[in-house]
């Protein structure tokens, strides 16, 4: 009977919070919804007549048992007070949220289906106690009303989301596709190429594009699949990056924390509970209470930093490198392993400040484990220490204010996360903006350029302050309202409290409990709301790396690839079409074969689609159209790495890194001797000139080796190549910064390295490739003449030979233009 009597008493107020908790969490759902653009619909007056009749129906059956409640007479018992509350609770409850004008059908469908189902239960048990009571038997009647009232506001709320759905579905947006579907199936995923596909050619890159994007992807996505949840889960590629599956220690140290934790929660409790037992002693004058107090004081050391706390201090330093080190190796190696449409379309600084930006997610391990679940189980101690302790009212006005603060939380962040997004793509615009002045250094000072990169960084940096102080002015005008709630929760409960001593249920050393326990209940509510804050505002910075992540590489290895072995180097183009842009064609119906030891010369005016050629032979991009083989295999069956070691490239601007020429040479091949830097050196003309500068081989060549001369830098590129020992060469104007005497001897090396090797030589100066096995002409993209030089200069009004007479004409004319003798 006791245990009966127990379990109906726990079930009365179970109802009464888990109905509040079902409200809350589907009045966040839907009020997110709405940021995401769904509106809620209208009600037609019908069925917001209705719902108001079932309301006061359910009202009524809830006062109806108050009053045989009150007139039955048992109001101080335990069961009595738990029935007092939830009849209490629920009375307000319902009156709150039936009467409402606004649409709540979402919010009542899911409490109404919480009360049911743990009603049912109290009907139940309250049925199998009937003794044949008046009383008794009308509350079991009025109880039966209550369920089928609830049971009927389900199915109701249900029928008419039917309803609406349909009618949505009859009017369905322009955004969705036949099926219901948006456009965009998946969040962030290449934003770029819906845009070409649908021929939008908006510059997409600029960050207002992205902010725009961003937004629109938020809103779809909320939109297509359920709100902020949808929101929250198109984190979880993130996931991987932050949980530690296969990380021992740090899961030790997780788990050491996880048990630490338990340890705070129960010196939570003693400590305020040792200092009521000092009071008590000291008020029953039963001596000074000297052990009691060093007790405390023990207990107290042992919870602050210098105990407990240090120790999780120590613990949570490997957690959060766990993350941090996750996140930016992961962040690299996809932005590295990305295609070059991606990055010919990224500024590098704002990718870098996305990814910089996306590393205050690595605290959400250590939020969700060692912040949010603890205080959650804080507060379930709390409620359940204030009931046993005190009484139910003192828990249901706890119980509000934590309702009440939470939910302020949540709006009020709500309201503040586009100001943060737009902080946060300031911030991105600040770095690009200060990068590009630092990079173009040379540019800006040629072009005498300061005060206006100066004024340029002064106004972003001014922007980035201003959306800033928007930010945190909000933030601290939500902490000001939050703080508010708290003072008042005190004032309550001690009210309370005061109020059950001067009626001598209680002693003065529960008040002291109480005050004393507040500090540690306070400050999981309000860590809670802290870190929720937080928690948006890391995810809205890490807005922009998840997309990242979502941006597959367009070029990537197709399943099942081979790895291309040793090859001979036959290199095939079959009818390859190619384009940048769907709208203009870039190579058109290109074919022809290139044997081992071949040199191929491509030739053509300027865009005629010479590099193109080159770029999709290192499959930088794929073909629109045709295949492209080397050695009998296309090039999307075999690995990217395997192709791309069987190239060596001069390009025509070479980049050097800021470090010796002995690490930048060793960059093409790391194991490589010095006798082998030397020997590459030599072949490419540059080892004496290395060898006169002061620093020799350890030469630091500065950043894009500004340090040496054109020349210089071609010829080290080209020393790169020979250390390489590729099968296939691309020779991007590969010796057009250099004197005619250096372009000899590089001309000789090249010969040689050439020997055994297949080679595609790009050239404006007709002169450097006289040699060539064959030479292909390009106009806008087709090949329009191939053949050998002398063949090509004798076809009368060919372009090759219109091209040849032009050089040679400007060589006459004192051109700089350098024929080989
Ligand atoms: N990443 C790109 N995106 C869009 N269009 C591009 C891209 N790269 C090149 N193009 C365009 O493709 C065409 C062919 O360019 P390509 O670089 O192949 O010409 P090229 O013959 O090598 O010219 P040049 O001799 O001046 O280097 C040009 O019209 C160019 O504007």
């Amino acid at each position: 009977m006791i245990a009966q009597a127990r379990i109906l008493q726990v079930l009365h107020l179970g109802c009464a919070v888990a109905t509040a908790l079902t409200a809350l969490i589907s009045f966040l759902v839907r009020c997110n919804h709405e940021i995401g653009g769904e509106t809620r619909k209208a009600q037609s007056r019908h069925h917001a007549i209705l719902r108001r009749l079932f309301t006061g129906a359910l009202i009524c059956c809830y006062v109806a048992e108050a009053i045989i409640l009150v007139t039955d007479g048992d109001g101080s018992s335990a069961l009595a007070q738990a029935r007092q509350f939830h009849l209490g609770f629920l009375t307000l409850f319902w009156l709150v949220l039936g009467f409402r004008e606004k649409d709540l059908s979402y919010e009542i469908r899911n409490s109404a289906t919480t009360t049911a189902v743990l009603e049912a239960p109290i009907f139940t048990l309250s049925f199998l106690q009937l003794h044949n009571e008046p009383s008794q038997i009308c509350q079991l009647v009025v109880q039966a009303c209550r369920l089928t009232i609830l049971v009927s506001i389900v199915i109701f709320n249900c029928w008419t989301a039917r309803a609406g759905k349909k009618l949505n579905a009859d009017y369905s947006p322009l955004l969705t596709n036949g099926d219901g579907r948006t456009e965009e199936t998946s969040y962030g995923t290449a934003p770029l190429r819906v845009n070409a596909e649908a021929g939008d050619d908006s510059d997409s890159d600029s960050d207002d594009d992205y902010l725009d994007t961003t937004k629109q992807f938020r809103a779809k996505q909320l939109q297509a699949a359920g709100g902020w949840w949808a929101y929250f889960k198109g984190f979880t590629p993130l996931l991987p990056f932050l949980i530690p599956r296969n990380d021992r220690k740090v899961q030790i140290c997780l788990l050491l924390n996880v048990a630490l934790l338990m340890v705070v929660r129960a010196m939570n409790i003693l400590i305020p509970r040792q200092l009521g037992l000092v009071t008590d002693k000291l008020i029953g004058g039963q001596g000074p209470p000297y052990r009691e107090l060093v007790i405390w004081l023990l207990l107290d050391v042992l919870n602050g930093s210098s105990g407990i706390g240090l120790v999780q201090s120590l613990l949570k330093i490997p957690i959060e490198q766990f993350s941090y080190r996750q996140i930016t190796n992961a962040a690299f190696s996809h932005v590295m392993s990305l295609s070059m449409d991606f990055h010919s379309e990224r500024d590098s600084a704002e990718v870098l400040k996305a990814v910089e930006q996306g590393e205050a997610l690595t605290s959400l391990l250590e939020t969700a484990v060692l912040d949010v679940s603890p205080t959650l189980i804080d507060l379930l101690v709390a409620f359940t220490l204030l009931y046993w302790k005190f009484n139910s009212n003192l828990t249901l006005v706890l119980m509000m204010s934590t309702v009440s603060y939470m939910s302020l939380e949540v709006l009020t962040s709500t309201w503040n996360l586009d100001n943060r997004r737009e902080y946060t793509k300031a911030e991105r615009e600040e770095t690009r903006v200060m990068y590009q002045a630092v990079q173009g250094w040379q540019t800006v000072t040629y072009f005498n350029m300061f005060s206006f990169e100066r004024n340029r960084i002064a106004n972003a940096v001014e922007d980035k302050l201003r959306k800033e102080r928007k930010w945190t002015r909000y933030n601290a005008f939500i902490s000001a309202l939050m703080s508010l709630t708290m003072p008042a929760t005190l004032f309550l409960l001690a009210f309370m409290v005061i109020h059950e001593i001067s009626q001598g249920r209680k002693s003065p050393g529960d008040f002291v409990f109480l005050v004393q326990y507040w500090r540690s209940l306070i400050y999981p509510i309000k860590a809670l709301s802290f870190k929720y804050r937080w928690l948006m505002s890391d995810m809205v910075g890490a807005e922009r790396l998840l997309e990242l992540f979502q941006t597959k590489p367009s070029i990537a290895d197709r399943e099942g690839a081979t790895e291309l072995e040793t090859i001979k180097g036959v290199v095939e183009f079959k009818h390859v079409n190619f384009a940048y842009d769907p709208r203009k064609p870039t190579l058109k119906d290109i074919s022809f074969t290139a044997r081992p030891g071949e040199t191929v010369a491509l030739v053509g005016e300027t865009g005629a689609g010479k590099s193109s050629i080159t770029k999709l032979l290192l499959r930088f991009y794929d073909v629109t159209d045709g295949r492209i083989e080397v050695d009998g295999h296309d090039v999307r069956d075999v690995t990217l790495t395997s192709l791309r070691s069987a190239f060596g490239v001069v390009p025509q601007d070479p980049l050097l890194f800021n470090a010796s020429i002995a690490e930048n040479l060793r960059y093409a091949k790391p194991e490589a001797t010095d006798a082998e830097l030397e020997d590459a050196c030599r072949a490419a003309a540059i080892h004496a000139k290395i060898l006169s500068f002061p620093a020799g081989y350890a030469t630091k060549v500065g950043e894009n080796g500004v340090k040496l001369s054109g020349g210089e830098v071609q010829r080290l590129a080209i020393a790169r190549v020979f250390l390489r020992d590729p099968r296939i060469l691309i020779l991007d104007e590969a010796t057009s910064a250099v004197d005619t005497n250096t372009e000899c001897e590089i001309q000789n090396a090249l010969a040689k390295l050439r020997a055994g090797r297949t080679t595609f030589v790009i050239a404006h100066r007709l002169s450097t490739i006289v040699n060539a096995d064959r030479i292909i002409v390009l106009h806008e993209g087709s090949i329009v003449e191939s053949g050998s030089h002398q063949e090509l200069i004798q076809r009368p009004d060919g372009r090759y030979q219109g091209l040849w007479s032009k050089q040679v004409a400007g060589v006459k004319t004192g051109d700089l233009i350098s024929l080989e003798s």
